[in-house]
C-alpha cells in the first residue's frame, strides 16, 4: 500500500473546513495557554517509548494487563511528579484540568485511578488539618497507595445497610474494623485488588453499644515492604469486567483488625479518647466530594463521547459504500443524511455536556466559597442538579457511544477500533457514584420540595425558578429561546402530574413510602426532565458567551451545533411536546426540515469538528480514527499483531484437527 501523510478525503475535508481548527480546541481547552500547557505534557508522555505497546492490550492475558497497567502507571507518575502535575490536588483542581489526555497511555484504566480521584480528595475533605498534613503528603508521593471502599457485596446503595462495623475499644483507644458477614465484604473498589496497601474503609461506627452512622477510616490492608495482607485482611481482586480491567478492582474483608483512633477521619465527626462522640452541626458538609466527583463524571462522560465522534467520524470520511446515485462513484458514507444524523449529534453532545461541566464547576466553586463563609444554601439545588446532570449525561453519552460504534458497521465491533471499549468505560459511569435511577429519584425528592415551596410562595433556587410559572403554554414559538422555553413547560408539566399522582395515591390509603414508590415511574422521568430543560438553557447561554469572544466563523459553527442539538432533542421528545406544549404536527414538520438543512450545513466541517477536540492517536488507540485516515492499513497492522499470527500453522492443527481429518480419533 502507497505511504502517503495524509488520506485524501481526510485532506480534503480538512481544506474544505469552513473555521479555524486550533480557535475551537482552544476554547475546549478553557483558554491558549491551556492548549499549549497540555499539549506539552502530551509530548513529553506519548513520545516516551517505554509507554507505548509492542502488543496490543487485547491480546495480553488478565495478569500480563494489570502487570503492563501498573508498569505504565509507575512510568506516568514519576513524569507527573517532575512535571510539578500532582501539588496538594486540592490546589491543583481546576477545570482546566479536565482535558488532561496522559491517562489515556490506559486504554482500560489506571490502577491508580481511585487513589487519586477518591483516596487523595477524600482525605482532603474529610480529615482535619492535623490528619490532612499527616496523610497527605505519604499520599501525594505514592508512599502509601490508597482506594476508597465503600460498596459491599450485599449493599451499594442504600449506605444505611453496609454492614462493616468500626467498634471503639476505649481502653485501647483503637477503632476494631470487622466484616461480620459473606455480604459484608467490600466489593468494587479500584486499585483495591493487587495495587494499594491503605483504603479508606467506610464502616458503621459503634461505641458503648450505639450505632452512630457511617464515617471513613484510613486502614492499612498490606505491608508497606512485602506487600503481603495486613494479619486478619483478606483481600483479593474480583475478576473480568466489561471494562476497567486494568483498572485491579477489590474486595476486602476484615477479621477484628485494629487502627488507632485517629485512624477515623474527623473533619466533620470526632471520637474523643473517652468514646466521646461529636458531631457536625451540618451532616450535609460531607457531601462535598461526592458533589466534586459527579461534576467530573459529566466532563469524563463527554470526553469519552467526543473520541468516540472523532473516531466514526474520520472513518465515515475515509469510508466509501454503496451509490447514491447510478454510475456514480460509491461515496463517503458520511455523505449519507442518515450517517450525519447518527453522528453530528455527538458532536453536539459533547459540546453540550463539556459545557455544562464547566458551568457546574464554576457553580461548585463558588458554592465551596459560599461554604466557607457558613452559607450552605445553594447545596440542595448543587446536589440536585450534579445527580441529574451526572445521569443524563453518562445515559445519552453512553447511547451515543454506542451509535458511533454501529456507525462503522462491521469495522466497528474490533476491539482495535477502541469503540468496544469506550461503550465499556462510558456505561460504568451509569452505575458507579450512584446508580443512576437511584439518582434520579433523589433530584425528584429535590424537585417535590421546590414544587412544594413555590406553591406557597417561596423563591426557588436559579435553575429550579421556572417551576414557579404555573401558567399553561402559549402558542408554539420555535425560536431557540421558545423552544427551551417548551422543555420547560414539559418539566412543569411531569412534575404536575408526577406530584398529583403521588399525592392520590397517598390519599387512597397507601403509605407515603408506597405512593412514593407507585409514582415512581413519572417522578424520574420529571427529574430528567428537568435535567434537559437546565442542559438547554446552559448550553445556549454559554455559547452565546462564548460568541462574544470568538471569530464570526467559529460562532456560526457554534450556532449551527447548538441549534442542531435543540431542535434534534425537540424531535427526540415530541411526544411530551405535544402533550404539554401547543406544539403542532404542522411544527414538529418544519423542526423536521430545519434540522436536516442544519445537517447539511455542518456537514463541511464534521472532521474539522473532530479535530478540534484534538486527540492524538496515542490518545484514540482506533485503527479506525486514527489523524492520518488510513484505517484499512491500521486495520491489518493490527490484526498482525495478534499472537495468532505469530506462526503460519497453530500447534491445534497437528494435535487435534489433523487427527480428527484423518480418522484417527
Ligand atoms: C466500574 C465500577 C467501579 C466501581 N468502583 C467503586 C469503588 O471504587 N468504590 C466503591 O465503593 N464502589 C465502587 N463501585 C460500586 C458502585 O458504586 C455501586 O455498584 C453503585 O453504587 C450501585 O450500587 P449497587 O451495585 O448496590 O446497585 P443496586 O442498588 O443493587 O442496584 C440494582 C438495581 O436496583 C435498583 N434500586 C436500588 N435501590 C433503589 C431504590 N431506592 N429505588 C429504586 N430502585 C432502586 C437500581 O436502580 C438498579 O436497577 C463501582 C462500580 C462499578 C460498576
Amino acid at each position: 500500500m502507497t505511504s502517503i501523510e495524509v488520506n485524501p478525503d481526510l485532506q480534503k475535508e480538512r481544506s474544505t473546513c469552513t473555521f479555524n481548527i486550533e480557535e475551537l480546541t482552544n476554547l475546549l481547552d478553557t483558554g491558549v495557554e491551556h492548549t499549549a500547557k497540555r499539549r506539552a505534557l502530551e509530548d513529553k508522555i506519548f513520545n516516551l517509548k517505554e509507554l507505548k505497546d509492542v502488543v496490543p492490550e487485547e491480546f495480553l492475558s488478565h495478569k500480563d494487563k494489570y502487570e503492563n497497567a501498573i508498569r505504565k502507571a509507575v512510568i506516568l507518575h514519576t513524569i507527573l511528579q517532575s512535571n510539578g502535575s500532582i501539588k496538594n490536588i486540592s490546589d491543583n483542581l481546576d477545570k482546566s484540568n479536565f482535558r488532561s489526555t496522559s491517562h489515556s497511555i490506559f486504554k482500560d484504566g489506571s490502577p491508580f485511578l481511585l487513589h487519586f480521584s477518591m483516596f487523595v480528595p477524600t482525605i482532603v475533605g474529610q480529615g482535619d488539618d492535623e490528619q490532612k498534613n499527616y496523610w497527605l503528603e505519604k499520599a501525594l508521593k505514592m508512599e502509601i497507595i490508597g482506594t476508597y471502599a465503600q460498596t459491599e457485596l450485599g449493599h451499594g446503595t442504600f449506605i444505611r445497610g453496609l454492614e462493616t462495623e468500626a467498634t471503639y475499644d476505649e481502653n485501647t483507644e483503637e477503632f476494631i474494623i470487622n466484616s461480620p458477614t459473606p455480604t459484608s465484604y467490600k466489593w468494587w473498589p479500584g486499585g483495591l485488588g493487587h495495587s494499594s496497601n491503605y483504603c479508606i474503609v467506610m464502616a458503621q461506627l459503634k461505641i458503648k453499644g450505639k450505632s452512630h452512622g457511617m464515617k471513613p477510616f484510613v486502614v492499612q490492608i498490606r505491608d508497606e515492604e512485602t506487600h503481603m495482607p495486613m494479619p486478619g485482611v483478606k483481600v483479593g481482586e474480583i475478576g473480568a469486567k466489561l471494562a476497567f480491567n486494568t483498572v485491579n478492582n477489590g474486595f476486602l474483608g476484615f477479621d477484628n483488625v485494629r487502627i488507632p483512633r485517629r485512624h477515623m477521619l474527623m473533619r466533620f465527626s470526632q471520637v474523643l479518647k473517652d468514646g466521646t462522640f461529636k458531631s457536625s452541626s451540618n451532616p450535609k458538609l460531607a457531601y462535598g466530594t461526592m458533589v466534586m466527583v459527579r461534576v467530573t463524571i459529566v466532563n469524563t462522560a463527554c470526553t469519552l463521547l467526543s473520541k468516540a465522534a472523532t473516531i466514526a467520524i474520520r472513518y465515515s470520511a475515509v469510508r466509501h459504500q454503496s451509490q447514491l446515485k447510478p454510475n456514480k462513484p460509491e461515496p463517503q458514507i458520511l455523505d449519507y443524511v442518515t450517517q450525519q444524523h447518527k453522528l453530528f449529534i455527538s458532536i453536539a453532545t459533547s459540546h453540550a455536556y463539556m459545557f455544562c461541566s464547566y458551568w457546574l464547576w464554576d457553580l461548585f466553586t463558588n458554592y465551596r466559597n459560599e461554604q466557607n463563609d457558613g452559607n450552605f444554601g445553594r447545596l440542595p439545588e448543587l446536589h440536585a442538579l450534579t445527580c441529574v446532570l451526572k445521569v443524563i449525561s453518562s445515559k445519552d453519552c453512553t447511547a451515543l457511544v454506542e451509535r458511533c460504534r454501529l456507525s462503522c458497521g462491521g469495522h466497528g465491533f474490533m476491539l482495535s477500533s477502541n469503540l468496544p471499549q469506550l461503550y465499556g468505560l462510558s456505561t460504568a459511569a451509569c452505575t458507579y457514584e450512584g446508580e443512576n435511577t437511584v439518582l434520579l429519584l433523589q433530584t425528584a425528592r429535590a424537585l417535590v420540595k421546590a414544587w412544594d415551596q413555590a406553591s406557597q410562595g417561596i423563591a426557588l433556587n436559579p435553575t429550579m425558578a421556572y417551576l414557579a410559572d404555573r401558567t399553561p403554554a402559549g402558542p408554539w414559538n420555535s425560536s431557540l429561546d421558545g423552544i427551551i422555553k417548551a422543555f420547560q413547560k414539559v418539566s412543569v408539566g411531569k412534575l404536575s402530574s408526577s406530584v398529583s399522582s403521588f399525592h392520590e395515591y397517598a390519599k387512597s390509603g397507601l403509605s407515603m413510602e408506597d405512593a412514593w414508590n407507585k409514582a415512581s415511574v413519572q417522578l424520574i422521568g420529571a427529574a430528567e426532565a428537568y435535567g434537559r430543560a437546565v442542559v438547554l438553557s446552559v448550553y445556549k447561554a454559554e455559547v452565546e458567551r462564548y460568541s462574544k469572544i470568538v471569530s464570526s466563523s467559529l460562532q456560526t459553527v457554534l450556532s449551527d451545533l447548538l441549534e442542531m442539538y435543540i431542535i434534534y432533542m425537540a424531535l427526540e421528545t415530541t411526544g411530551d411536546l405535544l402533550l404539554y406544549t401547543q406544539l403542532s404536527e404542522k411544527e414538529v414538520k418544519a423542526l423536521q426540515r430545519r434540522y436536516e438543512d442544519l445537517l447539511e450545513k455542518i456537514r463541511p466541517n464534521a472532521v474539522g469538528l473532530v479535530d478540534a477536540f484534538d486527540y492524538r492517536d496515542e490518545v484514540l488507540h482506533s485503527t479506525l480514527g486514527s489523524y492520518d485516515g488510513f484505517a484499512y492499513e491500521h486495520l491489518m497492522e493490527e490484526a498482525m499483531k495478534s499472537p495468532l499470527n505469530g506462526e503460519p500453522v497453530n500447534q491445534s492443527f497437528h494435535k487435534y484437527v489433523k487427527p480428527l481429518m484423518k480418522g484417527k480419533i
